[in-house]
């Protein structure tokens, strides 16, 4: 049963949410046009006129309940786009045509975002323009406060990490393990494009945050960190994959982790996952990623520089790796990668342990469907462990299991709008 009713927050996302972000999209469209006459000259005006009203009627197809209509682009996974709306149509228990409000939540929403790329592409010369960077820069300067000290908590680590003992280490795992599920609470899609960057610094609220955690498996990922790391042999490196979510403040907590499992030597590379186009208004590309590690190096401030030149240096001596496969921007659940994707799925099958950050990945995870709670998370996985993998993510949707029995029923009289709020399920599973 996918996630529909008219009170579920999928609903009020399509209704309400996704014309907003929207409309905003086309709002930064209108502020640009100057920049684009600049730039290109009329041809830019025209381009910018045309991907305006590519995505006007996209936006009264999407509140008129208009039928999902196949991708007329060339770009290389329209292909794929077209095949899953025939899946989507021919689904047993589908409501005929696949539109707007009837068909499952992540595929709509999944779509949106295809066709606001496709405005763009298919608008030459302002094909490469990020409707979404503006939001994502914001965020990041906004979040400077907290950016400042995370770097500077990680710098003073840094100093006397060798003199760490595995408690002492296995403390600040979870700790920066904390701050990157946290960071995941600042995305733009959630909020709509309304500010959402890190105000307080990420290290005083963990305490406060613990009761918050619905699923705490850190030991899990603690113990097979260091069993991965006892049997590494001179050719099995030990890498962790990071399935990015999203940029700002997000990003830079997913990088400090990053350098950590480096730097204690629990981990000897990272692969990062990031999107191949703009999506979900906040989530990582590659311009997000390089971006981002080049304006802490040549931030003003020590700790921030020092973070970036080291981490520019990762990437140079490549025990850091950016990949962004397309398959993370198309609408299919996990469970169909190893099929869909087959490369990617033996890339992460390389992986000693896969980090999947935000709610739109655990959503993919799980397919996105209304599981009562107390499935447990290798079930609604439905076969897809290329390798043991963990997911922080804070639950901004309807969909969440690895729950204990009961604690569901607790949390509803405690919060009856728990689904779609803050709370942070904090999961990992590892293969069987
Ligand atoms: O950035 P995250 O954590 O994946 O959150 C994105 C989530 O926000 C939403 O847009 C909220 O509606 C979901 O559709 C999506 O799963
Ligand atoms: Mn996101």
């Amino acid at each position: 049963m996918f996630n529909k009713c008219i009170k579920s927050f999928a609903y009020f996302t399509i209704k309400d949410r996704l014309p907003q972000i929207l409309t905003r999209v086309i709002d930064t469209l209108h502020r640009h046009k100057n920049e684009f006459f600049e730039e290109h000259g009329e041809k830019g005006v025209e381009a910018e006129k045309r991907a305006i009203s590519f995505l006007s009627k996209l936006r009264n197809e999407l509140q008129t309940d208009k039928p999902v209509t196949p991708l007329e682009d060339e770009l290389p996974d329209s292909a794929l786009w077209n095949q899953y709306l025939d899946y989507q149509r021919n689904l047993p228990n589908g409501n005929g045509e696949p539109s707007w409000f009837q068909s499952p939540w992540l595929y709509v929403e999944c779509y949106m975002y295809r066709r606001i790329h496709a405005a763009l592409a298919q608008n030459p010369p302002i094909d490469n323009f990020d409707v979404f960077k503006e939001g994502k820069a914001q965020n990041f300067f906004e979040s400077q406060e907290a950016i400042i000290a995370l770097c500077t908590y990680f710098q003073e680590l840094l100093k006397n990490i060798k003199d760490l003992d595995e408690k002492q280490l296995q403390e600040e795992l979870f700790k920066l393990l904390q701050v990157s599920l946290w960071g995941n609470k600042c995305d733009l899609s959630f909020s709509a494009g309304e500010d959402s960057s890190q105000k307080s610094s990420p290290l005083q609220s963990l305490e406060n945050m613990i009761p918050y955690i619905l699923v705490n498996d850190m030991e899990k990922v603690w113990s097979l960190l260091v069993n991965a790391k006892k049997n590494r042999t001179e050719r099995s490196n030990v890498r962790v994959d990071i399935i990015l979510d999203n940029a700002g403040f997000e990003l830079v907590s997913d990088l400090v982790l990053a350098d950590f499992l480096l730097s204690s030597k629990l981990a000897d590379e990272v692969y990062f996952h990031g999107k191949s186009i703009p999506w979900y208004v906040s989530d990582t590309t590659k311009h997000d990623f390089n971006w981002t590690i080049k304006q802490l190096g040549s931030a003003n401030h020590m700790w921030m520089s020092r973070c970036g030149i080291n981490w520019e240096g990762n990437l140079k001596k490549g025990v850091w790796v950016f990949r962004d496969h397309m398959f993370w921007t198309l609408p299919h659940d996990f469970s169909s990668m190893s099929e869909v994707a087959p490369d990617l799925y033996a890339e992460l099958q390389k992986s000693n342990l896969l980090l999947f950050k935000g709610d739109l990945n655990y959503r993919k995870l799980t397919g996105d469907r209304k599981w009562e709670c107390s499935v447990p998370f290798h079930q609604a996985l439905n076969k897809f462990h290329p390798a043991p993998l963990c997911s922080l993510r804070t639950l901004k949707s309807d969909t969440q299991v690895g729950l204990k029995p009961g604690q569901g029923e607790e949390i509803q009289a405690s919060d009856p709008e728990w689904m779609g709020g803050c709370s942070a399920p904090f999961a990992l599973r590892s293969t069987g």
